[in-house]
């Protein structure tokens, strides 16, 4: 499939202030996992007047929080989940739970190695294994060398069973929280059927009308309007407020899931969205600063600075990388 992005898209440096936001910022803990995700787990370790923010590079010894001092930016780095088997065969996939091939693993870890030096403080996937598969990979290559951990919330139990004892193993860990909001859009009766076949049965046009027209859903199935109603809702309440208070953020998704986020951050219409492809396994970068997000394209690799414009914080945190892993 084509690489990122519509014509529109190339080379522009969408922004916008999201509107005002209803949902309140929530603290983060000393794990740097929000409040509202942790629930029982760390009641007893954080209190909503700490919000500690920690230094990603300092070693647990010397790691301090900065609490008083909030960064007015964060970035956001998007991944549509490396190819998967029914990617392979080119079938309908939404929410069948797909697991990537070795392609696909590939994808993932060549993602890692072109974020390996932005800051990752806290990490989204969805619910389904390609998307969360893409994540863990991608991660194996950041040059933090912190461990993602995803977060259980599924019971009380899970919760519990689940937690960290050591301080300082928790600070040398990323909270990853996985969300069925953040799904891939619901195929309805196309699941599983094969994308080449469907168009002939259906005709091209009809077919490109459910695979990417905004309004209109495959039978029985989600169209982008409403996979954009949860998984932008999930955006708004969960994953911007996070962005506004400095930390900074990898989403893990999928390709109709994360259309609709971009949609949002870069203010599509529902035309434009129609055009917007994006490939397995490409990073996007974003910076949230002052309240509006700047698309900076795909970053190509560690020591590729030039090819988009690093951010004051990003340039430090690498030069910092550097210091401490040289
Ligand atoms: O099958 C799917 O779930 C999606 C993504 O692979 O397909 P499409 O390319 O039609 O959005």
């Amino acid at each position: 499939m084509a690489t990122v992005v519509s014509h529109q898209l190339i080379g522009s440096i969408a922004s916008h202030s999201p509107s005002n936001s209803k949902h309140s910022l929530f603290p983060t803990d000393s794990f740097n996992v929000p409040i509202k995700f942790r629930q029982n787990r760390f009641k007893l370790e954080a209190t909503a007047s700490q919000t500690p923010v920690l230094d990603p590079l300092l070693s647990p010894s010397k790691t301090t929080t900065l609490s008083k001092k909030k960064s007015n930016e964060a970035s956001l780095i998007l991944i549509r989940h490396g190819e998967s088997l029914w990617n392979e065969k080119n079938l309908f996939t939404g929410c069948v739970d797909v697991p990537l091939t070795e392609k696909g693993v590939a994808e993932a870890i060549q993602a890692g190695k072109r974020i390996s030096t932005i800051p990752v403080d806290l990490i989204f996937t969805s619910s389904l294994i390609r998307a969360q598969m893409t994540a863990m990979l991608a991660m194996t290559q950041h040059r933090c060398k912190k461990v993602p951990i995803i977060l259980h919330d599924e019971s009380e139990k899970a919760q519990t069973w689940s937690h960290v004892f050591s301080e300082e193993t928790r600070k040398q860990s990323i909270p990853v929280v996985a969300a069925w909001q953040l799904n891939e859009r619901m195929y309805g009766e196309l699941q599983g059927l094969n994308k080449e076949e469907t168009a002939e049965r259906y005709g091209t046009q009809q077919v490109h009308e459910w695979r990417r027209s905004y309004h209109i859903p495959p039978p029985k199935g989600e169209s982008l309007e409403m996979c954009a109603e949860r998984a932008v809702a999930y955006f708004e309440d969960n994953i911007q407020p996070e962005l506004a208070l400095g930390n900074n953020v990898l989403i893990a998704a999928h390709g109709n899931s994360l259309r609709s986020i971009i949609m949002y951050l870069d203010k599509l219409t529902s035309q434009e969205v129609t055009s917007l492809e994006l490939s397995t396994g490409l990073p996007l970068l974003y910076i949230f600063k002052d309240r509006k997000f700047m698309r900076r394209g795909s970053p190509v690799g560690p020591t590729e600075a030039g090819v988009y414009a690093y951010t004051k914080r990003l340039a430090q945190y690498r030069q910092k990388l550097d210091e401490t892993l040289n």
